[in-house]
C-alpha cells in the first residue's frame, strides 16, 4: 500500500472499505429484494444473535486497552446502548425481540443452538482482534458502521414491504440504529484521525476495517451455506 500520511487521503481509504462491505454480498442483496423464506430470515436472525451479544464484550476489550479517559467516557456508552441499564432493555433485548417478531423463540435464541460455526469463528475473531490488538486498530475496526446506515434504511424499508409476516414491532433494533450507528461511526472516525498519524498506522487502521469487512462477509457466506434452499 502506498503511503497516506494526509488525514483527507487516509479517510478516503477507510471510506474506500465500502466496495467490501457486506451490503454487497449476496445473501443481503437477495434479502433486500424480498427474496429470502422463512427459513432464511430466521436462520439470518438466530445467527446474528451471536453478533449481538458478543459486541459489548469487545467494545469492553477497547475501554480495557484505551488510556484515554475522554475516549472512555463516550465509549462506554456502546455497551450500555448493547446491554440496556436494566433487564427489558437496549438493543440485545431488542434483537430477541425481533427475533420473536419472525418467529423464533427467545429461548431458542438466546442458547445459540442456531449458531454455524462460521459465524461463531468469525464473531469470536472480531472480539480477539479487539482483545489482542492495540486500541486505535480496535476502534478502526468498527468503522463498519459508517457503512451501515444505508443499509439500515434499505433492511428497514425491505422488511416492512416484502416481508408482511414480520411483526413491524420486532423492527426498533433497526430504528434505534438509523441514528446510533452515524453518532457512533462519527466518534469512531474522530478518534482513529486524531491517534492514527504515521502511515505506517494510517495502514493498520485501513487494514484493520478490511479485516472487519472480512468478518462480517464470513458471516454471511456460513449464514448463506447452512439455510441454501
Ligand atoms: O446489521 C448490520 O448490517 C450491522 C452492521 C454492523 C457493522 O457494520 O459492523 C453493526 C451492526 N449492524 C450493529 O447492529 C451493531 O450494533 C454494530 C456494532 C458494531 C461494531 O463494530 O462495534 N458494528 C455493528
Amino acid at each position: 500500500m502506498t503511503a497516506l500520511t494526509g488525514t483527507d487521503s487516509f479517510v478516503a481509504a477507510l471510506r474506500a472499505q465500502s466496495q467490501r462491505y457486506h451490503d454487497l454480498h449476496p445473501f443481503h442483496v437477495r434479502m433486500n429484494h424480498g427474496r429470502l423464506s422463512r427459513r432464511q430470515i430466521r436462520g439470518w436472525v438466530a445467527n446474528r444473535f451471536y453478533y449481538q451479544e458478543s459486541i459489548p464484550r469487545k467494545d469492553a476489550a477497547i475501554l480495557a486497552n484505551c488510556p484515554e479517559r475522554a475516549v472512555r467516557r463516550r465509549w462506554v456508552r456502546r455497551i450500555l446502548d448493547h446491554d440496556g441499564t436494566e433487564a427489558g432493555e437496549g438493543g440485545i433485548e431488542a434483537w430477541l425481540r425481533l427475533a420473536e417478531a419472525v418467529g423464533l423463540s427467545r429461548e431458542e435464541v438466546d442458547d445459540e443452538r442456531h449458531v454455524v460455526s462460521g459465524v461463531r469463528f468469525a464473531v469470536d475473531a472480531y472480539v480477539s482482534f479487539a482483545r489482542t490488538r492495540t486500541w486505535t486498530e480496535a476502534v478502526a475496526s468498527s468503522l463498519t458502521e459508517l457503512f451501515a446506515p444505508d443499509l439500515m434504511a434499505t433492511r428497514l424499508a425491505a422488511f416492512e414491504n416484502s416481508y408482511p409476516w414480520i411483526d413491524r414491532e420486532g423492527l426498533a433494533y433497526f430504528r434505534a440504529r438509523l441514528h446510533q450507528a452515524p453518532r457512533d461511526s462519527e466518534h469512531a472516525l474522530e478518534v482513529v484521525t486524531e491517534h492514527c498519524r504515521s502511515a505506517d498506522e494510517q495502514e493498520r487502521a485501513v487494514a484493520a476495517l478490511s479485516f472487519k469487512c472480512d468478518v462480517l462477509w464470513s458471516m454471511l457466506d456460513a449464514i448463506d451455506r447452512a439455510y441454501a434452499d
